[in-house]
């Protein structure tokens, strides 16, 4: 009688502290505390269970407190689930039965699937709004991106970004005036005179991937290695003064497979923040991604004590400047640690993505090199970043790309404001998150006719093939959007007329037409695309038409 007592009595426990609690605010930072309580809690149970129950049998105890424990447990979630179905502020919202009740309906499709192909699943089924969780709303419309994040625009950054707390930067803080601050100060580094700065850097390490190529001419390259190595090298000199000298072995920098090892935690749990914060919070789980921010820390300490020679060289520097100039160097250091580490993880990935894309659809159709190589032969031997700026197929086609595989598929998360919002004249509630499946709108035949189509005159000659421009947001717009977008196009527009000027290239013996490489393409934060090994070889002007 006692022990049905107390099963009662937990058994209310656990619907009060869902409605007294968790109903309430977010959880998120604190469930590693909560987690940890709650293991305590049961351990006290257990003992208190032993003691003065006067249970002789430890089994008998641990019996009697697992009871309990799963009695609290069972009426916490059965009370979470029937709110979340039936009362939940977003139950009128279509989206599969699982995705209502818990997150752990989408990370375990996550095992299966990159989340940008799950979420294009969902909009096929369910139409431009689905509820992809209990508490999100995934939207699939040409104008939720201008409203979401253009200006005027209340919305946040969802809980997502609160990862890795307390380590904080402009990429995760989802407080509205520090981001400010530090957007104003990071704009200053991606101006014209910065960009011009880096622009013999982006030359030099272009330079550097062309005479690795030209050493392995004739033999299958694997371009998705090739063209990482690039992107991390000339990030490593851009955030921390140098690079990881992949280019030069040809081999991974360790530190790189550090943070792999995190980005791949990161993808899977990314619709459960609270989980990944536990995971991070147990000692051993993701040690590669706590030893990449040791390495990191290091790195930027050393990049600061560097004697600074007045010159704004690398993206860091604007940053270190701007603390000295206000001699908050010390009270900076957590921002630039984490700014540091930022430039690698938003600049790397992404360019070296679109470039493997790029590369992949021109072996698909060599005619698109020979339309970008008439543009590339009217203008000087070595071209700077202003000229190549100016081309239309070839920036058509780098726009092709990244239409058809945005770098970040998925991701950008945001939170309605307090009072809710109206996106696509529906109106959202309050504290909603908000997903943008930015590869599902890059693929509306609403928006783009024949949208799965490679076609990059749709940027200049034939811009009926566009029926909304607004649709096309691969760097995202607004306060939040991709502050190093022009670095990433010189970068990326370097890099193809270099290779392009010289080369002709193909797909490797064996690997067929580089299916491989849209077929194990990743989502973790930013798209890992698969492997793509081309054969370049010299130039051969003779049966060019
Ligand atoms: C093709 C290449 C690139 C693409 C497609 C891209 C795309 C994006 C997107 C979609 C966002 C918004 C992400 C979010 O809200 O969570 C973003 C933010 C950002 N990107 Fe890029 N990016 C690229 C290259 C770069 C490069 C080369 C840098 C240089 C460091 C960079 C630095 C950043 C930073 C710092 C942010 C955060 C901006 C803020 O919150 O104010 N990105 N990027």
């Amino acid at each position: 009688m006692l022990q049905q007592t107390k099963l009662c009595i937990a058994a209310a426990a656990g619907i009060l502290s869902h409605n007294l609690i968790f109903i309430r605010n977010e959880h998120h930072i604190q469930a590693p505390q909560l987690f940890r309580s709650f293991l305590l809690l049961s351990l006290f149970l257990f003992i208190g269970e032993a003691r003065i129950w006067a249970l002789s049998e430890s089994s008998q105890a641990a019996r009697a407190s697992a009871l309990i424990v799963l009695s609290y447990s069972a009426s916490l979630f059965t009370s979470i689930a029937i709110y979340r179905i039936f009362f939940h502020k977003l139950r009128k919202f279509p989206g599969p039965i699982g995705a209502r009740v818990s997150k752990f309906w989408h990370v375990g499709k996550l095992l299966s699937q990159p989340n940008f192909r799950v979420l294009d699943e969902l909009h096929q089924q369910f139409g431009d709004f689905v509820r992809t969780g209990p508490n999100e709303i995934s939207i699939r419309s040409p104008s939720a991106m201008a409203e979401i994040n253009g200006p005027g625009s209340k919305c946040t950054k969802a809980p997502f970004y609160d990862l890795l707390l307390p380590r904080t930067s402009i990429i995760t803080t989802r407080n509205k005036s520090f981001h400010d601050q530090r957007r104003r100060i990071w704009d200053h580094g991606f101006g014209a005179k910065a960009l011009n700065q880096y622009e013999p850097q982006v030359n030099h390490y272009t330079s550097i991937l062309t005479s690795a190529i030209s050493q392995r001419l004739g033999t299958p390259l694997d371009v998705t290695s090739w063209f990482h190595y690039l992107s991390f090298d000339l990030m490593g000199q851009l955030s921390f003064g140098k690079s990881f000298n992949m280019l030069a072995t040809g081999k991974r920098h360790f530190a790189i497979d550090l943070m792999r090892d995190g980005m791949t935690l990161l993808g899977l749990f990314t619709p459960m923040p609270w989980l990944a914060r536990i995971g991070f919070s147990i000692p051993g789980v993701a040690s590669g991604w706590k030893s990449m921010f040791v390495w990191s820390d290091a790195q930027m300490r050393e990049r600061i004590d560097r004697e600074d020679d007045g010159e704004n060289n690398d993206i860091t520097s604007w940053l270190i400047n701007a603390s000295r100039e206000n001699d908050s160097l010390e009270a900076d250091r957590s921002w630039l640690n984490g700014d540091a580490f930022g430039i690698i993880i938003a600049g790397s990935d992404t360019t070296a993505t679109t470039l493997v894309m790029l590369f992949y659809h021109l072996a698909l159709d060599p005619s698109q090199i020979s339309k970008i190589r008439s543009e590339l032969d009217q203008l000087d031997a070595n071209p700077d970043a202003r000229a190549l700026q100016s081309l239309p197929h070839l920036n058509g086609a780098i726009n092709e790309t990244l239409r058809l595989h945005p770098p970040v598929p998925s991701a950008g998360l945001r939170e309605s404001p307090p009072e809710g919002v109206t996106i696509a004249s529906t109106f959202i509630p309050g504290s909603t998150v908000l997903c943008l499946p930015v590869y599902s709108l890059h693929r509306l035949p609403s928006c783009f006719e024949r949208p799965l189509e490679f076609i990059p005159e749709r940027w200049y000659s034939e811009p009926e093939l566009v029926h909304d421009k607004g649709a096309f947001a691969p760097f995202f717009q607004g306060r939040f959007g991709c502050v190093g977008k022009n670095l990433a196009l010189m970068e990326i527009r370097s890099v193809t007329a270099a290779l392009l000027s010289r080369y002709d290239l193909g797909f490797a013996p064996g690997t067929g037409r580089g299916e491989a490489v849209e077929r194990d393409m990743g989502d973790q934060f930013t798209a890992t695309p698969g492997r793509l090994e081309l054969v370049f070889t010299e130039r051969n002007r003779k049966t060019e038409g």
